[in-house]
């Protein structure tokens, strides 16, 4: 970078004030927008006066459309401004959350996502893009607190007259030392050169972006949503974007961070919510959680389906001319055979269901009675014994109930086939037994194969309708009644398979089983998809990986890499990078570009409780937000009742931890989460790293240390 003159604090303070003066003007303007939509708001309610169909409809209109600009301008109020490029020609742009014109439409503060705003973020100093000074204002509401400069282009800046006085010593540096909170930071000022290459990528196709712990992955994704919208907001909030990852990371992010991404925009899902009617967030043990997640499953399943229903019954007995005719278990199980091995959707299978067994009734007939086929069908199909035979025997079923039915472990080794061993049908056939009650997050993905095994049951009864009639208006009752029900028309279909993009965060988690659920929504969708192998928990990465093929079926796919962690100091990650490249020799590590000179420390102890007591009292004292404690899941209810559990300090098992981020972690027994799975040295790479300040490891033994 060119060299900067080192300012004075009076030339600080004046570069402070003189962007103060602009951020006034933009606060000022946006009251005057604020008030406009408030007014618009207002007077929305008003023309309901008139109570004409149409201007219902019309006030329905004004009053979201207000409501939505009232609440993007109050969600982008913090930190409106937060750049500045001084470009060698003279001009000057402040870039913002949104853009925003003065009375004569000139430009005020220009959106990030504009292409205007792209030096911003691209501009360096080999390549300064026509940027002599790129500046980044830091406020606190209205108020500027600082700016910090980078002079990109030094003889550039003199020509156009700009002060080569440099304030501050580089924004990211600054923005990563003060990350101290119980938030996730907000990165759009300090969005770096290869994070938006990524942000910026046209939207078509697969957009994979890959990157160790640290490097940006899950802002990069929920930036990549912000930016799409942008572009073309009228295709993306058409058809839908749907946000996968989980989903405590995302919320944070989202509602500290990214406000504009409202809900009615993009819908958020963590994997065990993508399914809609059933949700889970329970994890099952890792090797339960394997078999669910693989690709067998679905014979199993398909087997499943074909099967009787358990109280099936075992015999059709129906009367024509005098005779009763019988079909028998046997016969009754060859008519399931056929018909099963025919029909695509078991529950929309009726008709075909009635067919065969008429037909079976017909075989069954005495020899030598000369009955009229037609006669025979229309007479037995009528019969109530018939009628009330057919849904018993063929029942509409729903995909628990069909999951809830191999809890019976003789029904499961007999679908499981060569598919199971034996020794996996007992808990497997265990943890259905309360999937009614509690499915787990794996079990989410087999109810949605099951849902398009069976196909949808027939559709519930409409919703009530929000508005109420008043003297044969239909009107509402309260101005949220009014928002919510304007709101409604976005509203998507149950199990909605056309979003127009899908964006995975931690994909590498993502079961085969799970990328065929996704793959479903996502068929006519582009997409997104952000993840590091390294940290993946799933035991088999080659058959994930073509089950991510097949999801994408086809699609052309463009790669990007993120190599920088701006998460751990270099002290925590050179201590957590040789745990993980023992177990994965080719793992994707990233440059660290800070250090603390905190360095971490593993103690090996033989009281772990009173360690763990002694760990977590100095972490608190030493970081003023958040501290995570990490273990095994097996031994997480076990440590949470050893520590306190509050706001600030967090007990989570290996899993939960992905995509958290605390200023300070203690892991517990990492031996033992070194252990725990196949992949258990990665889950414990992602525990090592979680913090943003400070590393304690405790237990038995370093034995996942040295190898
Ligand atoms: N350009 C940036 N400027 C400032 N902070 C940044 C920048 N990029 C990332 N960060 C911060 O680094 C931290 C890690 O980011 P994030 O959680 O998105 O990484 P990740 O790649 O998803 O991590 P992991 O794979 O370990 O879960 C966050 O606190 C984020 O705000």
């Amino acid at each position: 970078m060119p060299e900067a003159v080192q300012p004075t604090e009076s030339v600080r303070q004046a570069e402070i004030e003189r962007e103060q003066r602009h951020v006034d003007k933009v606060y000022a303007r946006l009251d005057a927008v604020r008030e406009e939509a408030e007014r618009t708001h207002r007077e929305g309610f008003g023309i309901a006066h008139a109570r004409t169909p149409g201007s219902l409809v019309e006030r329905d209109a004004m009053v979201h459309h207000a409501a939505q600009r009232l609440r993007a301008l109050d969600a982008e109020y913090e930190g409106l401004v937060f750049g500045r490029l001084d470009l060698v020609d003279g001009e000057v742009r402040h870039v913002g959350r949104l853009g925003m014109r003065d009375d004569e439409h000139q430009p005020l503060v220009i959106d990030w996502r504009a292409p205007g705003a792209a030096p911003f973020y691209q501009a360096t100093a080999e390549q300064p893009l026509g940027v002599a000074r790129r500046r980044v204002i830091r406020s606190d509401g209205p108020k500027v607190l600082d700016v910090e400069d980078d002079l990109l282009d030094l003889a550039g800046a003199e020509a156009a007259g700009v002060s080569v006085t440099a304030v501050g010593d580089g924004a990211l540096i600054a923005s990563l030392a003060r990350a101290k909170s119980t938030r996730m930071r907000d990165i759009v000022a300090t969005i770096q050169r290869e994070q938006d290459e990524a942000i910026r990528a046209p939207a078509g196709g697969v957009t994979i972006i890959e990157g160790g712990p640290g490097t940006g992955k899950t802002a990069v994704a929920l930036h990549r949503a912000a930016h799409l919208l942008y572009r073309d907001r009228r295709r993306f909030e058409g058809g839908g974007v749907l946000l996968v990852g989980p989903s405590a990371v995302f919320m944070s992010y989202v509602e500290r961070v990214l406000p504009s991404l409202g809900e009615e925009t993009v819908e958020l899902r963590s994997l065990g919510a993508v399914m809609d009617g059933v949700r889970s967030q329970r994890l099952d043990p890792p090797a339960l959680a394997g078999i669910k997640g693989a690709l067998r499953m679905r014979g199993i399943l398909r087997r499943a389906v074909r099967e009787a229903p358990t109280d099936a019954p075992r015999e059709l007995r129906v009367v024509f001319g005098g005779q009763v005719l019988r079909v028998r278990e046997r016969e009754l199980a060859n008519v399931r055979r056929h018909v099963g091995g025919r029909v695509q959707r078991a529950n929309a299978a009726r008709q075909e269901v009635r067919r065969a067994l008429l037909d079976a009734a017909w075989a069954a007939r005495p020899q030598g009675v000369s009955w009229e086929r037609a006669r025979f069908n229309e007479d037995v199909a009528d019969s109530d014994a018939f009628v009330d035979f057919v849904p018993r025997w063929w029942p509409v079923r729903t995909p628990l109930d069909v999951l809830a039915s191999l809890a019976d472990p003789k029904r499961l080794a007999r679908v499981g086939g060569r598919d199971l061993s034996p020794a996996e049908v007992s808990p497997l056939a265990r943890s259905w037994s309360t999937v009614r009650e509690d499915p787990s997050v794996a079990d989410i993905a087999l109810l949605d194969e099951l849902r398009t095994m069976l196909g949808e049951p027939p559709a519930p009864p409409r919703k009530k309708d929000p508005y109420l009639l008043i003297d044969g208006v239909r009107e509402l009752t309260s101005a949220a009644d009014r928002e919510f029900a304007s709101r409604e028309r976005y509203v998507r279909p149950d199990n909605y398979d056309g979003y127009a993009h899908v964006l995975l965060d931690e994909a590498q988690d993502v079961s085969p089983m799970q990328w065929r659920m996704l793959g479903r929504r996502g068929q006519y969708a582009s997409w997104t998809i952000v993840g590091d192998a390294a940290q993946s928990a799933w035991p088999d990465l080659a058959e994930a990986r073509a089950a991510r093929d097949d999801a994408l079926r086809g699609k052309r796919v463009r790669r990007f890499h993120l190599g920088t962690n701006y998460r751990n100091p270099a002290e925590i990650f050179e201590f957590a990078a040789p745990v993980v490249r023992r177990a994965v020799p080719d793992a994707d590590l990233p440059v660290a570009v800070r250090r603390t000179g905190a360095v971490p420390e593993h103690r090996e102890v033989t009281d772990l409780v009173a360690a763990s007591r002694a760990a977590v009292d100095e972490l608190l004292a030493a970081v003023d937000g958040t501290v995570g404690v990490i273990s095994t899941a097996a031994r997480r209810p076990e440590v949470a009742g050893w520590l306190r559990p509050d706001g600030r300090l967090q007990v989570v098992d290996g899993m939960q931890a992905k995509g958290m981020e605390y200023d300070a972690v203690l892991v517990v027994a990492p031996e033992e989460l070194a252990a725990e799975s196949a992949a258990g040295v990665r889950v414990l790479y992602v525990a090592l790293t979680r913090a943003t300040h400070r590393l304690i490891t405790v237990g038995a033994n370093d034995s996942w240390l040295n190898g």
